[in-house]
């Protein structure tokens, strides 16, 4: 088995020295720095650390990583079964069920055994760099995750609670629709709701609406929404109240899980979970939504990937379905080693 020591890298953070791990939320409440991966599916990891310390992410050393090409992808809807799926969900809304649904695919393709899942990091945040780019490495938990995600679950400053949430996708601004707006809007007013319920009352904020952040090859738009936390209330209820995050199920949240559980034919795993760190000692946190990431999955031996959209009432399957594409396209280029060569060889992209 390959055996690389447990490492977790958030940005320029790398906390090394593993030293306990439990499936407890509450262990976050804790003490010390904790890597944190939480499956969308709900199973939860956290992995204590002694060493912490600030690191630039290593420059990506040729052909250490060698990865599946672009053509080696399959995935777990094509193009019949995810249009198929748009079509169900505007079906569900018409039907009055669900306001809105993200509909997601898992691709698959085949992994070196000796693959190091840190260097496939490296090459990202070369190729695509991301705010909540990192590694979680703890191959004997088989939790082995590269996310270049550009999406804030959740951040936590002492009592203070922000969300980022992302809807509205395009490769460029001018892309953007009136329903991009509406459809950020109320995945706003479920986060809302979600900090809602264990926030103390009055203080959910949204100080920004719909601003456009551009990210590498596309731009999206981000809402921040914001509340308090009284002071008996920790991980668990904070995690049972705002998980999984609400951009990537939909409205009505419980509606639209029972739609994706239906149409998905794919464990979402650690893509569309959280992934981050919790420093209990200085009660900081910052947990991404595991969007645009990498895992590995060991026992079948191939790499997997996440790429999926909301779907409304305006959708049309086609265009849902490019937008997919377009979130996985670049990634995967990286992927391949394409990007991280061109960087090598100081050739610009
Ligand atoms: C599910 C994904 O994207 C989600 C859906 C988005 C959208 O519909 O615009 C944007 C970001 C994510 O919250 C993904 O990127 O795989």
């Amino acid at each position: 088995m390959l055996d690389l020591p447990p490492l977790a890298r958030f940005g320029g953070l790398v906390a090394t020295g593993l030293l306990d791990v439990t499936s407890d939320p509450a262990a976050l409440d804790s003490a010390g720095f904790w890597a944190v991966a939480a499956d969308f599916e709900g199973s939860l990891v956290c992995a204590r650390f002694a060493d912490v310390r600030t690191e630039p992410v290593p420059a990506p050393v040729p052909g250490q990583w060698q990865g599946p090409t672009p053509g080696d992808w399959t995935s777990s809807l094509d193009h019949a079964a995810y249009t198929a799926g748009v079509r169900r969900i505007r079906a569900h809304i018409a039907a009055g069920e669900v306001y809105q649904a993200n509909l997601c695919r898992v691709l698959s393709a085949p992994l070196a055994p000796d693959a190091d899942i840190d260097a496939l990091t490296a090459l990202l945040a070369r190729g695509n760099p991301a705010p909540y780019a990192g590694t979680i490495r703890l191959p004997r938990h088989g939790v082995e995750i590269a996310t270049a995600s550009p999406e804030l679950f959740l951040r936590r400053t002492g009592p203070v609670i922000e969300s980022g949430p992302i809807k509205g996708t395009g490769r460029t601004e001018a892309d953007l629709l009136d329903k991009d707006h509406a459809e950020n809007v109320m995945i706003v007013d479920l986060v809302r709701n979600d900090l809602g319920r264990v926030c103390a009352t009055g203080t959910v904020t949204v100080p920004d609406l719909c601003v456009v952040e551009k990210h590498p090859g596309l731009v999206h738009l981000v809402s921040t929404v914001r509340g308090e936390l009284p002071a008996d209330t920790g991980w668990p209820e904070l995690l049972a109240a705002a998980f999984p995050p609400g951009s990537v199920t939909g409205a009505p949240k419980t509606s639209a899980l029972t739609i994706i559980e239906a149409l998905e034919t794919a464990p979402r795993g650690p893509y569309c979970g959280g992934i981050g760190w919790v420093d209990a000692d200085r009660a900081t946190a910052q947990l991404a939504v595991g969007i645009r990431t990498f895992w590995t999955d060991r026992a079948e031996g191939v790499l997997r990937f996440g790429t999926g959209a909301g779907i409304t009432w305006g959708s049309d399957p086609e265009r849902e379905w490019q937008e997919t594409e377009l979130k996985a396209a670049r990634l995967l280029a990286v992927a391949s080693g394409q990007y991280g060569d061109a960087y090598e060889s100081g050739r610009t992209l």
